[in-house]
């Protein structure tokens, strides 16, 4: 697998050929699926849930599934996900009473888990729980639609949360998610991410490959 992470945002894909979708993106070189969900509560809008999850694996999917939920209560979607196939499973801390025992309960279930973070969510939510992360992710955008532009102060806490991670010693991976693309996934890779969600800037393009492929190239050039 590629050290960074292209995470195809499934939310901007054609819904009416979703299998197809995802098979076109992973040929085209993306390395896990983003699926988003919500709840018309925790956030506006509505979308998928395991069923959804489930049937991507019986039409063959096998690449990593990044459950982000944008739930409320959110426990007991949990084993629900797990059981349809998710890999990696997020949640707000907003959503959650007690955040430890989420993210136990994600681990319990066999997959790995994380925390998410609206672009005004505080970042001492980490505090007491970085043994317990695979992944943070940060939300550069408010959660709800694709296709809004990229909040730049989420550069600055990507910075934050890669000084964290560094200074912890956890393997934990660090996602971005709203708004990126090809002008400026450079500046984030910069900034210490290394798993990209993009929804609207792939599915939006006639070329899944040339669009990854430049996506890539563009974070390449990061110093
Ligand atoms: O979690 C999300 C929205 O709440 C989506 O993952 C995100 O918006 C991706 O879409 P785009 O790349 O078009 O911004
Ligand atoms: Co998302």
């Amino acid at each position: 697998m590629n050290e960074n992470w292209i995470a195809p945002s499934i939310l901007s894909a054609n819904f009416a050929k979703l299998g197809e979708e995802v098979d076109n993106v992973l040929a085209a070189g993306a390395d896990i699926v983003h699926f988003d969900v919500m709840d018309n509560h925790f956030v506006p809008n509505l979308t998928i849930g395991p069923l959804v999850c489930e049937a991507l694996r019986k039409h063959g999917v096998t690449a990593p599934i990044d459950v982000h939920l944008m739930v409320e209560p959110v426990d007991r979607l949990i084993p629900d996900f797990a059981k349809a196939g998710a890999s990696i499973i997020t949640f707000h801390p907003e959503a959650s009473v007690h955040i430890d025992r989420t993210l136990q309960l994600i681990k319990d279930c066999g997959c790995k888990a994380g925390l998410t973070f609206n672009p005004g969510t505080p970042l001492h939510y980490l505090d007491h729980i970085m043994d317990k992360l695979d992944i943070i992710l940060l939300m550069s955008v408010n959660p709800g639609f694709g296709g809004q532009s990229f909040i730049p102060s989420a550069l600055d806490k990507l910075r934050q949360v890669r000084n964290r991670i560094d200074e912890s010693g956890f393997n934990i991976r660090l996602e971005i998610d709203g708004g990126v693309n090809t002008s400026n996934i450079r500046a984030i890779k910069a900034a210490g991410a290394d798993t990209f969600v993009a929804g609207s800037a792939i599915f939006g393009k006639p070329d899944y490959k040339k669009i990854i492929d430049e996506l890539r190239a563009e974070m390449a050039l990061a110093v």
